[in-house]
C-alpha cells in the first residue's frame, strides 16, 4: 500500500505566524509623514494589513482622505520598504505557542509552509531574523507568483514547492485574502483571531477558529482531509 501523503499545513504570515504591526505601521508613520499626513491610531492601521506593503500605504492615505497619484503612491511605497527593511524585526515576534505548535505539527509528520502577500524577500528576512526560517518546507511571498493571494496561485504554489499534495492541505490565516484563496483553491482554512482583518475574524467564514495556538492542533486534527494520517 502506498504512504498517504503528509498533511501539509500553510500559514499566512503577518497576523498569523507574527505580530508585524508595531513595525509595519512605524515604516506606515515614515511614508505618511512623507506626505504630510498624521500617523493613523495603531488599532486602526493594524487592520489595514493583509494585501501587501503597497496596499497597506494605499490603504492608508485612503483613510486620511489623501488622493495620490500611482506614481505617487509608488514612491511612498519606496519610503515605506527601505524603513520596513532595516527594522523588520525591531519590535516583531511570533505569536504566543506559536513555534511551540509548528514544533508539534513537524513532530507529527506534517509539512510546513509560508504563503504570505509580503514579498517574498521581505517574508524571509524577518523569519530570518527571527530564526524561523528552518520551519518551513517552502517560502512563497506575493511577488513569488504573477498574482498573490486571494488568488489560489500562491498557495498552491507552496503546497506544491513544500512537496504537498492540496487534497491534504490546511491554510491558517487572519484575513479576507486567506480564506479567499483557500477556499479557491478547495482548501480548509483556520482563522486565527488575533492578526489583522478588516471583517470581523468570525465573520469570516473559515472553517474553525482558533484565539491561541494551543488550539492548533485540534482545530488542524478536525479538518485535515480523512485520508490524512
Ligand atoms: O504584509 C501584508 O500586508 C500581508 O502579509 P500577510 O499576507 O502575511 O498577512
Ligand atoms: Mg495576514
Amino acid at each position: 500500500m502506498t504512504q498517504p501523503a503528509p498533511l501539509t499545513v500553510v500559514f499566512d504570515l503577518d497576523g498569523t505566524l507574527v505580530e508585524t504591526a508595531p513595525d509595519l505601521l512605524e515604516a506606515l508613520t515614515v511614508a505618511l509623514k512623507a506626505e504630510g499626513v498624521d500617523p493613523l491610531p495603531f488599532e486602526q492601521g493594524r487592520d489595514l494589513i493583509g494585501a501587501g506593503a503597497r496596499a497597506l500605504v494605499q490603504r492608508g492615505l485612503k483613510v486620511a482622505e489623501r488622493m495620490a497619484t500611482e506614481d505617487r503612491i509608488d514612491e511612498l511605497h519606496a519610503i515605506f520598504l527601505d524603513h520596513y527593511g532595516a527594522h523588520i524585526a525591531d519590535r516583531s515576534h511570533p505569536y504566543d505557542g506559536c513555534l511551540a505548535a509548528l514544533d508539534r505539527l513537524k513532530a507529527q509528520g506534517a509539512r510546513l509552509a509560508v504563503c504570505t502577500n509580503k514579498i517574498e524577500r521581505y517574508a524571509r528576512q524577518l523569519l530570518d531574523a527571527l530564526g524561523m526560517t528552518e520551519k518551513f518546507d517552502a517560502i512563497v511571498g506575493g511577488d513569488t507568483y504573477p498574482v498573490s493571494k486571494p488568488r489560489p496561485e500562491p498557495l498552491l504554489g507552496a503546497i506544491e514547492q513544500a512537496g504537498g499534495d492540496p487534497a491534504r492541505a490546511i491554510m491558517v490565516g487572519d484575513s479576507e485574502t486567506d480564506v479567499g484563496a483557500a477556499r479557491a483553491a478547495g482548501v480548509p482554512v483556520v482563522v486565527a483571531s488575533f492578526g489583522y482583518t478588516l471583517i470581523p475574524p468570525t465573520e469570516l467564514g473559515g472553517d474553525a477558529l482558533i484565539d491561541h495556538y494551543d488550539e492548533l492542533d485540534v482545530a488542524v486534527a478536525r479538518l485535515a482531509p480523512a485520508a490524512c494520517a
